[in-house]
């Protein structure tokens, strides 16, 4: 690769990252939308929060797909229990603002 085309790569691959990164925090609200919602409907249920069981199957799902794709297991899934968090924070927040 020359200099020339080693600078195209770099502008036009952060531009990709930078679309990604968008669509990544679009993602993330969505779920977090989700999580309002669901939180909602638990307390129709009488249900609780947190559902350890569906955090596993979470947990479980994102380690089989960092191994697919042979990324580091352990911090995908502490992105993923950041995610978990964050929408517990909110429905929590949510419940107590009602
Ligand atoms: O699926 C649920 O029951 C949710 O409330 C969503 C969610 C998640 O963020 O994925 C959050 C908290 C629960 O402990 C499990 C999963």
């Amino acid at each position: 690769m020359d200099e020339y085309r080693a600078r195209e790569v770099l502008r036009r691959s952060r531009q990709k990252i930078d679309g990604i990164d968008r669509d990544i925090l679009d993602l993330i609200a969505s779920r977090i939308a989700l999580a309002r919602e669901i939180a909602e409907a638990k307390e129709v249920l009488g249900m609780e929060i947190l559902d350890p069981e569906r955090e596993l199957q979470i947990i479980e799902r994102t380690r089989k797909i960092a191994r697919e794709n042979r990324i580091d297991e352990n911090k995908l899934i502490e992105l993923m229990k950041i995610l978990m968090d964050l929408s517990k924070t909110e429905q929590k927040e949510m419940l107590r603002r009602q």
